[in-house]
């Protein structure tokens, strides 16, 4: 059994959608990235990766590759989750929070776990996400930009 954390941070600038865990949110900013600069997404990949002791979303996929450009960040958990899965790990559990101070996550949370469960290849009953402000404390309680954090428990399969 192995754990891993993952933290990711997004600027929150006009003209650009929110997307987090692969839902479109509304607002009137979106994050700025490479990719659709889905922080939490983000935030996912590398508890993966750490988990696994793999690296990291940037050794994966270079913000300087064009095929990422405006990637969708749920296609680079697939492949991550397949990377993963090819070397027999398996998902125990993984928990997220998105730090930020606006807009309200609630409404959202359950499709999130969905599209995160379903790139992965789970039961969303192994998915949790959650929301926090930060009681409008620093960049993120400014609404400069949006965080988020993700810690995964995995294990090796030897059964197959
Ligand atoms: N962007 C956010 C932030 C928070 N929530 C929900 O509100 C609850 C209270 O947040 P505090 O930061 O005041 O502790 C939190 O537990 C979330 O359920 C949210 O939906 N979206
Ligand atoms: C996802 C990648 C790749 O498109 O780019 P960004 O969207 O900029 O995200 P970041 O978390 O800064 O780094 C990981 C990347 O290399």
């Amino acid at each position: 059994m192995r754990v891993g954390i993952g933290y990711d941070v997004h600027s929150l600038v006009v003209g650009r959608p929110l997307i987090l865990g692969g839902v479109e949110v509304p607002y009137h900013m979106g994050l700025l990235g490479h990719s659709d600069a889905d922080v939490l997404v983000h935030a996912v990949i590398d508890a993966l990766l750490g988990a696994a002791c793999c690296g990291d979303i940037g050794e994966h996929f270079p913000d300087n590759d064009p095929q990422y450009s405006g990637v969708s960040s749920l296609m680079l958990l697939k492949k991550v989750s397949a990377y993963l899965n090819n070397r027999l790990w398996r998902l125990g559990n993984l928990d997220a929070v998105v730090i930020a101070q606006a807009p309200r996550i609630a409404p959202y949370k359950e499709q999130m776990r969905i599209n995160i469960a379903r790139e992965m290849g789970v039961t969303p009953e192994l998915i949790s996400v959650k929301a926090t402000t930060t009681e409008g404390l620093g960049f993120a309680g400014r609404g400069e930009g949006i965080a988020a954090q993700a810690i995964v428990c995995i294990y090796q399969d030897n059964n197959c």
